[in-house]
């Protein structure tokens, strides 16, 4: 058995071994170098014959088969509807004896991960007031268009010269759709489900949930933790560890739904814009 399952994880990572650098995809994309690794997907910067411009482009999991070709499709189509100068552009989807490939435009900066964890950034409150507010332009947008991400989380947010940007919609779907039969690959059941307990629904609330989440991920880069033997820390909750006004507090209960929750966007950005006011006025943030 157990040699089974490692001649298994052996073949896995022998047909998703990554690319090499200067092969040519479809006679025009020039692989440059890996730069992320998904659960479906494997990312490379390519550099377009035809433009001379950088891509990205994310070539389905070879391990994955058609079902993470079927997501990778799934996204491309996303990608032709949101349209937006902060989302990469659709710009091919073609086919080689490896698989699937979606081109993208490339875009340059840190997701917030790497902000937090690898540079060790601290976000204050009002960081993560301004950020939000950013986002929620750009998931604004999304849910006009009828959809909704369901996947906004710290490694799909960018950061460059200051402005936000929004990948991975592989996961993205037309509210109030169905799920897809096929689990997206490599995720288990817990992960189709939200943090919260259910399953993620294709509803607004669902990506409101998940903005609570990614500003909880904001707010604890600031966070000290005890770590003297007489400390309590490990039963503190959230609203205990961090040190945030009331009104920060409220808005996150309601996003984590341990309140009233909100019934979209709109009424969102008006509690942050008012809390940004009230910082403007007495505030400062790491960024001044
Ligand atoms: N358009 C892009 N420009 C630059 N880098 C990108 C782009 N798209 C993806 N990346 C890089 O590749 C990484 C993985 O991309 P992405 O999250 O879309 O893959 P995935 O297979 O859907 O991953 P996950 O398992 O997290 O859903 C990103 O964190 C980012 O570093």
């Amino acid at each position: 058995m157990r040699f089974l399952l490692n001649f298994k994880s052996f073949m896995k990572a022998w047909r998703d071994y990554p690319l090499e650098t200067n092969k040519t995809l479809a006679e025009r994309y020039i692989v440059q170098e890996l730069i992320g690794e998904g659960s479906y997907g494997l990312i490379y910067k390519c550099t377009d014959r035809i433009s001379g411009s950088s891509v990205a482009v994310k070539q389905a999991r070879p391990s994955k088969g058609s079902r993470a070709e079927n997501f990778l499709k799934r996204e491309a189509d996303i990608l032709k509807t949101v349209g937006h100068p902060q989302i990469p552009e659709y710009i091919d989807l073609f086919k080689d004896k490896n698989g699937a490939y979606l081109v993208m435009s490339f875009l340059h900066g840190d997701t917030f991960e790497d902000l937090i964890f690898d540079q060790g950034k601290r976000l204050t409150e009002e960081d993560c007031v301004r950020y939000t507010l950013d986002l929620l332009d750009l998931v604004e947008h999304i849910h006009q268009k009828g959809l909704v991400h369901l996947d906004l989380r710290i490694p799909n947010v960018f950061i460059h010269d200051g402005r936000l940007y929004l990948i991975d919609f592989g996961l993205a779907r037309k509210i109030g759709e169905p799920p897809p039969r096929e689990r997206p690959p490599g995720m288990g059941f817990p992960f189709i489900r939200s943090s919260s307990g259910r399953f993620k629904t294709a509803e607004i609330q669902t990506d409101l949930f998940d903005i609570g989440h990614f500003m909880l991920f904001l707010l604890y880069s600031s966070f000290e933790p005890d770590d003297s033997p007489s400390s309590k820390a490990n039963d503190r909750i959230w609203q205990e560890e961090l040190d945030l006004s009331d009104e920060l507090r409220q808005i996150l209960e309601r996003l984590l739904e341990l309140r009233k929750p909100y019934a979209g966007i709109h009424h969102l950005k008006e509690d942050l814009l008012r809390l940004r006011r009230l910082h403007d006025e007495y505030g400062e943030s790491t960024e001044s």
